[in-house]
């Protein structure tokens, strides 16, 4: 069986508070775009669970979140059979981009066919909420408002089709480093995510740009100002707006047009290895 795990950005995240456990209240629009891991599932002899990747930055032990999410499903339902799982990752890793997140939705999903599970959607955002917080997203994909630690998803209206540049720093950044960074006293400048929901449900691609924001930016350009440089060079190649995606370091920026998109692209090639035009896109869905 073979899969798209697809990646994606976050439009508008805001951090409320700071839970008992260490994790955070947010409100963040996250967004599917059309960039995809390839997944293939194949069963077995051996109870085994195999992982493969093309990547040779992420780990293909029991850490592989596609791993632990067959892992998951094995244990919980009592299945022998075991599988082979081989990640072709094209999303860049650790950029904010929930390249593990969806990788692990995918597996949730083709297992469940697999071994004829009959697990329901939400049966399935529960599990995968178990394995990172922004898998039960990656099970549903398109425009989503997500809500509690961004488990809680809220089906949006879908955004209009918008070219998309992202751009990965060649830096590394923790999420839970990020989140633990953040003084939310400290925090100058909020997302409206009111009026973001009223661009996307308008359709309206400069309202969007005009809303992009992301409360854990600052965090992360602080420790890495290259971020604004690339945002820099975003704007001045015409990008409607720009703003880092999730815990970062990967930046996007909306363009009206290719043309422009590519202008940009030209520039940050200079410095700037990981760099992908894409546009946003509905997912797969459940
Ligand atoms: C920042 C975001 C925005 O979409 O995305 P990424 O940058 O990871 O793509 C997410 O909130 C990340 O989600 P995800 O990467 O799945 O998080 P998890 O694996 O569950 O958590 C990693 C660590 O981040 C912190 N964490 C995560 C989510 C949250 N709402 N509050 C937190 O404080 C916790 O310290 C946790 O131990
Ligand atoms: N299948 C996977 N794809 C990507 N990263 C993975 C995977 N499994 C485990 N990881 C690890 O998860 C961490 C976060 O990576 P990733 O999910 O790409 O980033 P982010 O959470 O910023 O979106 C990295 O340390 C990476 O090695």
């Amino acid at each position: 069986m073979k899969l798209k795990a697809y990646a994606k950005i976050n439009l508008a995240l805001d951090v409320l508070s700071k839970r008992e456990d260490g994790y955070h209240e947010i409100r963040t629009i996250m967004q599917t775009v059309d960039l995809y891991d390839i997944i293939n599932i194949e069963k077995i002899e051996e109870d085994n669970i195999i992982v493969t990747t093309s990547s040779e930055n992420i780990p293909t032990d029991n850490k592989n979140h596609a791993y632990i999410a067959a892992s998951l499903l094995k244990e919980r339902f009592g299945v022998k059979q075991g599988v082979r799982i081989h990640i072709e990752k094209n999303i860049p890793v650790s950029a904010g981009l929930a390249g593990g997140s969806t990788d692990a939705a995918a597996v949730l999903k083709g297992l469940n066919e697999i071994f004829e599970l009959n697990l329901s959607e939400q049966q399935l955002m529960e599990i995968g909420r178990e394995i990172g917080a922004d898998v039960p997203f990656c099970l549903v994909g398109g425009t989503a408002l997500c809500e509690g630690i961004g488990e809680k998803v809220i089906k949006l209206k879908s955004a209009p089709q918008m070219n998309i540049l992202i751009a990965k720093p060649e830096v590394y950044v923790s999420t839970q480093a990020v989140y633990e960074a953040l003084d939310l006293s400290k925090v100058k400048k909020r997302p409206n995510i009111e009026a973001m929901i009223s661009a996307i449900e308008e359709g309206n691609v400069k309202e969007i740009a005009k809303n992009l924001c992301n409360v854990l930016e600052v965090v992360t350009v602080n420790q890495y100002p290259v971020i604004n440089r690339v945002k820099d060079i975003m704007r001045n190649n015409n990008a409607l707006g720009t703003v880092m995606t999730g815990s970062g370091p990967a930046v996007f920026g909306i363009f009206s047009n290719r043309y422009d998109a590519l202008k940009a692209a030209e520039r940050l090639k200079v410095f700037i290895k990981e760099i992908i035009l894409t546009t946003t896109c509905e997912g797969s869905g459940f």
